[in-house]
């Protein structure tokens, strides 16, 4: 099952195998991905995350989203330090104790948006366990799904980068799928989850329009992989991507790639930027996603005759 799905609108993971999904969104939809620059102050972080928000917001945004890490910098030794417990995952908390969850909630009703928080260091106080996780908030403030980081991010290339996130961290056990009641279903992934297909895939089967995927790359993998990823994961399920980094920091001790963007259901990058701080915005349409099924129409030519359907298979049980 998807089974951090908050809201009463979740659709569980074993539904029915995916119905013709020739309309998996329901009218346009304005999307802003908040390319933000963060520091060391979490406080700061979080004020000007409040900032970028309301000039998307202004411009007409209906969904908007936070890249990874957006209220820490992103390294295995700040996840414990910066690290909250989320309301509603594990109970109920003092407000004082998650500013980063009450900042986004008030964002998203004060401007009326669907907000997909980027990510944060999530303290899970039952098993003092860590986890990489996004908060996805509905037009009400309410919190209606969090997806916490699925593959985490252990890579070493000797010279370049060696990052071991499972050296603090605990990896997600679910997929995550959120329901827009207006626009449709989107899937989350976070960073080094766009590496691996099967989640696109899922969503995708499952009719979602769209994967987000908050993300940070590095000056190694992303001038190489970054767009390589998400254009795949774009063309493979015929769905819009969107990724969303941090801005580039020199003072930063993990220097992020930037270059976040929207992919179109073609694989063609529609919107996107530099390293630096910035707004990416694109209107994702159902017509678009229509007309590219319509073209090239993999989405009804599969062979499960041949190969097993893994929308149907499912995720194994936590
Ligand atoms: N930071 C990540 O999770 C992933 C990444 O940078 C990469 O896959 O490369």
């Amino acid at each position: 099952m998807f089974r951090r799905f908050l809201s009463a609108a979740a659709t569980p993971f074993r539904a029915a195998a995916t119905p013709a999904m020739s309309f998996p969104l329901k009218k346009p939809c304005k999307l802003a991905l908040i390319q933000l620059a963060t520091g060391n102050d979490k406080t700061a972080n979080l004020k000007h995350a409040g900032e970028k928000v309301a000039e998307a917001a202004s411009r007409g945004a209906n969904v908007v989203v936070l890249p990874e890490c957006f209220n820490s910098p992103y390294g295995t030794e700040y996840f414990p330090k910066y690290a909250e417990p989320i309301p509603g995952v594990t109970g109920a908390h003092p407000p004082e104790s998650t500013p980063s969850y009450n900042t986004l909630s008030a964002l998203a009703s004060t401007h009326k948006i669907y907000l997909i928080g980027g990510s944060i260091p999530e303290l899970d106080p039952r098993t003092q366990k860590l986890y990489n996780t996004s908060m996805t908030f509905s037009p009400s403030g309410a919190l209606i799904a969090t997806h916490r980081k699925v593959h985490l991010f252990d890579i070493s290339i000797p010279g370049k980068i060696h990052f071991i996130e499972s050296e603090v961290l605990s990896p997600g056990m679910t997929p995550t799928l959120v329901d827009l009641p207006e626009f449709g279903l989107i899937g989350i992934g976070i960073c080094y989850d766009v590496r691996f297909p099967e989640l696109a895939m899922l969503a995708a089967r499952k009719g979602a329009f769209a994967m987000v995927y908050p993300g940070a790359f590095n000056m190694t993998t992303g001038p190489v992989h970054w767009e390589l990823l998400g254009r795949g994961r774009a063309v493979d399920n015929q769905i819009y991507v969107a990724l969303c980094s941090p801005a580039r920091s020199a003072e930063a001790g993990y220097t992020a790639w930037g270059h976040s963007m929207v992919i179109d259901p073609y694989a063609e990058v529609v919107a996107v930027t530099d390293e630096t701080e910035g707004i990416v915005e694109w209107v994702l349409t159902p017509e678009r996603i229509t007309e590219v099924r319509k073209g090239i129409p993999v989405t009804v030519q599969r062979r499960f005759d041949v190969y097993a359907d893994i929308s149907v298979v499912g995720p194994t049980e936590e």
